[in-house]
């Protein structure tokens, strides 16, 4: 079994910051002993990796990415061969992807078609939720199966009526069903029926650009939802995660839900902390970048979401990566805001965004690492297999250098689409090395991973419950 040791770091976790060294054997890792003590040095090796003055950290979990997802008339631009390889390159080295139910047909048959997509493709580890797209008997049945087999969350939308909308009575029901199963149900918190009277609405009075995007999907109309979402959760005694929370409305809705007591948890994503409605507004049609739902909101609900964060409000911090080129698929919207896919890429950003929140005051170092690994790996039924640094876990170790300097860039970036919704934006600190199970997939800036390293991991259910 192959042993490496990473010395000279200071390894952060969610709970502690402690000068180790990490022993990994095999795709584990075996020990931390405090730098120097006798322990550490009886330690041999057939790779040692020299981490002074940098962080050895989890690798990343995102907890929400769109890779090849069919939306929009077009398809998200990453595979899952590119985006997992982006994902390494910015230190995630788990994400959770959404599997797809056709309307008309089984669960069984959308999960088995994106088990063959990412099989063998994937250069890190991933896992499946399951998108419930055609809520009836068959597919309630059908969610008990999943959950056994370790894909424990189902995510339903409010939004997007004709193509995953599902309406109160179908939520109710799956909610009902969770309960009894204990998946977690995810929620896309929009009203979709409200907010497509105000597309037709606006187009009708002329209104094609993109910042019309932002303007039709109203705060209010997150907030409507989130309190349905919560109200109806309630009432079917299951718990409740909703996902990209952008609104500080709908934040507050969240909160006032956990204040009461009940197991209801909030995502929020790096585009609504870093971007806002300006970026919407950019003109010759950049700002097409910027359109997913929900949408960039005014830069006043950033300090609402930075606090949510803080406080345990929103506990995970994802990138809904659904990355669209501008040209050719977000230009499909040109003239109609309503037909530029909906989605931005973000998988490689995570980190080093958040990273630059604890720079800027805004998060602690561990709540870093807590809401983007511990987090996310607590709450989708991973962790500590995933999550964190501990004998037993996963090797899955990032090495991040906290003074490096980058610009971010889409020339330099890694993941497939010819734009970058941070273009230009000069960051503190960056991913050096990554092991992926004790491999080396990134090695001082150097891709040394491959595709079908990345192996598919059936999860638990919601940690945060039990
Ligand atoms: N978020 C977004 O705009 N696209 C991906 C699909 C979704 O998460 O709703
Ligand atoms: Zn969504
Ligand atoms: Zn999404």
């Amino acid at each position: 079994m192959s042993r490496t040791v990473i010395h000279g770091g200071l390894v952060v976790t969610a709970s502690d910051e402690i000068h180790a060294d990490v022993l990994v054997e095999g795709g584990r890792i075996a020990a931390l002993a405090a730098h120097g003590t006798e322990a550490a040095a009886g330690w041999t090796a057939d790779r040692t990796i020299d981490a002074t003055g940098k962080y050895v950290i989890p690798g990343g979990v995102d907890a929400h990415t769109h890779m090849e997802m069919p939306f929009g008339g077009t398809y998200a631009a990453d595979t899952f061969e590119t985006g997992t390889r982006a994902a390494a390159w910015g230190g995630t080295t788990t994400i959770v992807d959404f599997a797809i139910q056709s309307v008309g047909r089984s669960l069984r048959e959308g999960l088995d078609a994106w088990y063959a997509k990412a099989d063998g493709n994937c250069a890190i580890d991933y896992a499946f939720h399951m998108i419930l797209a055609d809520v009836n008997e068959s597919s309630l049945k059908e969610m008990d199966l999943l959950v056994a087999e370790g894909v424990t969350s189902f995510k339903l939308f409010m939004a997007y009526p004709g193509v995953f909308y599902s309406d109160d009575g179908q939520i109710l029901r799956a909610m009902q069903r969770a309960e009894s199963n204990g998946g977690l149900i995810m929620m896309h918190a929009e009203n979709g029926i409200a907010i497509d009277v105000l597309v037709e609405q606006a187009l009708a009075a002329g209104r094609t650009d993109p910042r019309y995007h932002g303007d039709v999907r109203k705060v209010a109309l997150e907030a409507e939802a989130t309190h349905r979402a919560i109200q109806l959760a309630r009432v079917a005694g299951s718990p409740l995660y909703v996902v990209h929370v952008s609104a500080d409305e709908a934040l507050a809705e969240i909160a006032a839900a956990r204040h009461r007591g009940l197991p209801v948890f909030g995502e929020t994503c790096p585009q609504y902390l870093f971007l806002s409605t300006d970026n919407l507004a950019e003109p010759d049609f950049e700002g097409a970048k910027y359109v997913c739902s929900t949408p960039l909101r005014p830069k006043e609900h950033q300090d609402a979401l930075w606090r949510g964060l803080r406080n345990n409000e929103l506990q995970v911090v994802s990138t809904d990566h659904c990355p669209f080129c501008f040209s050719g698929q977000k230009e499909m919207g040109r003239g109609d805001f309503s037909k530029i896919p909906n989605g931005m890429p973000g998988v490689e950003n995570r980190m080093d965004l958040l990273h630059q929140a604890v720079v800027d005051g805004h998060i602690s170092r561990r709540r870093w690492i807590e809401i983007a690994c511990a987090s996310p790996a607590r709450m989708f039924g991973l962790y500590p297999k995933k999550g964190t640094i501990a004998p037993g876990a996963d090797a899955d170790i990032v090495i991040y250098d906290p003074a490096a300097r980058q610009t971010i860039s889409a020339e330099t970036h890694h993941m497939n689409v010819d734009y970058s919704a941070y273009e230009g934006r000069q960051l503190t600190g960056q991913v050096e090395t990554v092991l992926s199970r004790g491999e080396v997939v990134i090695d001082r800036r150097t891709y040394t991973g491959r595709a079908g390293h990345g192996m598919y991991t059936p999860r638990a259910t919601c940690q945060y419950l039990n």
